[in-house]
C-alpha cells in the first residue's frame, strides 16, 4: 500500500492531494495542466514535494520532516513516462533490461507475456507505436516495481492498438496483483480501466475518500 499526503508548488498553481494506492487501477483525470504528471513524478521520485509525506506501507519514500527523500532508483516503482518513452538505438532487450532489477526468469515472462520474444534484438525505434508501448511497459515490470505509474500509456496509439494494449495492460496489472495510477485525458477510458477514479480540480486532488 502507497499512502501519500503531499503539496508542490508550481509556479502559477498549488498542487495538493492526499491519498492511498492498493492493489487495483485507479484512474487519474482532471483537465491539462491541474498536476496529474506532477503527482505521478513525485510518486517516482522525480520531484521533491515542498510538504508533507509519501510512504509504501512503513518506509517513508519522502518525508519533509524527517528529512527524508528516496532517489528514484531507491523506490520500487514501474514509471512509463509521457511522450518518448524509449530508447530509440538501443535493443528491446536492452530497453527492458534497462534498470537491471529483475533476472532471466521475469525478463522471459515479460517477452513472453507482451509479445515480444521475435524482436528482441531489434532496434526499439523501428516498432511500431504500440509496441513501443509495450517495450515501455515491459521496462517498468522489469524493475519489479510495487507501484505501476502510467501517465497516458496510451496516448501515441491509434484506435484499434489502444484497445489491445490497454487489455494487456489490464490483465497484466490483474495478473500481478499491483497498485497501479493510471494517467489519462479520456473519461471513457478511465472508466473502462479504473477500479477507483481520482480527478484533479484547480490543483486539488479528489475522489480519494
Ligand atoms: N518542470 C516544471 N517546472 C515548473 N512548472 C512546471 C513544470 N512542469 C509542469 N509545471 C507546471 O505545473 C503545473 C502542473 O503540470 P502537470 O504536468 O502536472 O499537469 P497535467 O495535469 O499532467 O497536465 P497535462 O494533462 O497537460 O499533461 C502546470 O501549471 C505546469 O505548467
Amino acid at each position: 500500500m502507497i499512502c501519500f499526503d503531499i503539496a508542490v508548488q508550481r509556479p502559477t498553481i498549488l498542487i495538493q492531494g492526499a491519498g492511498s494506492l492498493g492493489a487495483g487501477i485507479t484512474a487519474l483525470t482532471g483537465a491539462s495542466g491541474n498536476g496529474k504528471s506532477t503527482l505521478i513524478k513525485s510518486l517516482a521520485g522525480l520531484i521533491k514535494p515542498k510538504s508533507g509525506y509519501i510512504k509504501q506501507d512503513d518506509v517513508y519514500w519522502f518525508n519533509k520532516s524527517e528529512k527524508i527523500f528516496l532517489k528514484p532508483q531507491q523506490r520500487q516503482v514501474g514509471y512509463m513516462p509521457q511522450g518518448n518513452i524509449i530508447f530509440p538505438h538501443m535493443s528491446v532487450l536492452q530497453n527492458i533490461t534497462y534498470s537491471k532489477r529483475g533476472d532471466e526468469v521475469l525478463l522471459a515472462r515479460i517477452m513472453e507475456r507482451l509479445q515480444l520474444e521475435r524482436y528482441s534484438h531489434t532496434k526499439a525505434g523501428k516498432l511500431s507505436g504500440g509496441e513501443q508501448q509495450r517495450v515501455a511497459l515491459g521496462r517498468a515490470l522489469y524493475a519489479k516495481p510495487c507501484i505501476l505509474l502510467l501517465d497516458e500509456p496510451l496516448s501515441a496509439l491509434d484506435w484499434t492498438l489502444r484497445h489491445q494494449v490497454q487489455a494487456d495492460i489490464v490483465d497484466i496489472i490483474k495478473e500481478w496483483n499491483i497498485p497501479c495510477l493510471w494517467v489519462t485525458h479520456d473519461e471513457e477510458e478511465a472508466q473502462i480501466v479504473g477500479h477507483n477514479h481520482w480527478y484533479f480540480e484547480k490543483g486539488v486532488l479528489k475522489g480519494t475518500q
